[in-house]
């Protein structure tokens, strides 16, 4: 596995790869890799012939006040488990490559009313750094497929978006969330938790589960009570809530009756961690 940090050079090797008829997989993180990432890795590996997975802890998606300086970086650990996965190119940019005028630059991806939502309303910017960035990396790194964790659900429904509307010609594979024995979705973020508080971090799931089992008897007449006894059951259980809301699966709007492709999706602060998590509702049967 070769690592680079260079983007020019990225971009050669690429299209060396690309010149041969190579089929290219790309895999962006922000490194602290754990097996929800090397899932990424693995469906990665088997739909090309060359896996490019990026580790860049992106200054742009951070708000004031969080936590872009405390995030966990492990990087000699991170290119054991990536070289381990069958990843044939880490790269490893450095800011100062990637934003060369800076965070202020001019051109940003935005894509608005999805990116306002949800995590957008707690998180403002947010999603206009990810989407900057992600494209940014498509530019370098041109793969044939891309592929995302459905844990960061409206992520991966920002970037489908961008993809679709600016025509961009990389198919967007959303691959299941990966948790833990006891129900935690994996994330880099769960490493902020006391002992104390990771017993309590399932709970989370545990929630999205009683709400699922809610709206399957008593239907979407009463969303709210159902959002609302959500949040007080995280409450009891030691979290803050920011939100629990049943979407509708696409458009993340507020499911309405008659809707059956739906997602649960929660944000809740658990001491220092910030967690998300989510769940898929399928109405038809
Ligand atoms: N448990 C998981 N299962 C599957 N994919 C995941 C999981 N956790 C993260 N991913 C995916 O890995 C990619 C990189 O995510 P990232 O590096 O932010 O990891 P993370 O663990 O989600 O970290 P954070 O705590 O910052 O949210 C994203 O596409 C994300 O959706
Ligand atoms: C997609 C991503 C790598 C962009 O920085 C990040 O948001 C993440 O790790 O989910
Ligand atoms: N996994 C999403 C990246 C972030 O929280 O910044």
């Amino acid at each position: 596995m070769q690592t680079l940090s260079d983007p020019h050079r990225l971009h050669q090797l690429v299209r060396q790869w690309h010149q041969a008829g190579e089929r290219v997989a790309f895999v962006p993180t922000m490194g602290n890799l754990h097996d929800g990432h090397i899932a990424l890795v693995h469906q990665a590996r088997s739909r090309a012939d060359r896996v490019v997975t990026s580790i860049f802890v992106n200054p742009m998606q951070f708000g004031a006040g969080e936590d872009l300086d405390a995030y966990p970086r492990t990087l000699e650990q991170d290119k054991q488990r990536l070289f381990d996965a069958g990843c044939d190119l880490l790269f490893t940019p450095e800011t100062e490559l990637l934003y060369p005028a800076g965070l202020a630059q001019q051109t940003y991806v935005e894509v608005p009313g999805l990116s306002d939502l949800h995590c957008g309303t707690s998180r403002p910017g947010h999603f206009r750094g990810v989407a900057t960035i992600v494209c940014k990396l498509f530019n370098l790194v041109q793969p044939d497929i891309a592929c995302f964790g459905e844990k960061d659900y409206q992520q991966l429904a920002v970037i489908r978006t961008m993809v679709r509307d600016l025509n961009m010609p990389v198919e967007v594979i959303g691959i299941p969330t990966v948790r833990e024995r006891d129900g935690l979705a994996m994330s880099s973020r769960n490493g902020y938790l006391t002992e104390a508080e990771r017993a309590q971090a399932p709970e989370l799931k545990r929630t999205l589960d009683l709400t699922a089992q809610g709206i399957q008897s008593l239907g979407l007449t009463d969303r709210n009570t159902l959002e609302q006894q959500a949040e007080a059951r995280l409450r009891q259980h030691g979290f803050t809530p920011d939100f629990v809301r049943i979407c509708h699966g696409q458009t993340l709007a507020p499911a309405q009756p008659g809707d059956t492709q739906l997602v649960i999706l929660a944000a809740a602060q658990l001491g220092r961690a910030r967690l998300i998590d989510n769940l898929t509702v399928d109405l038809t049967g």
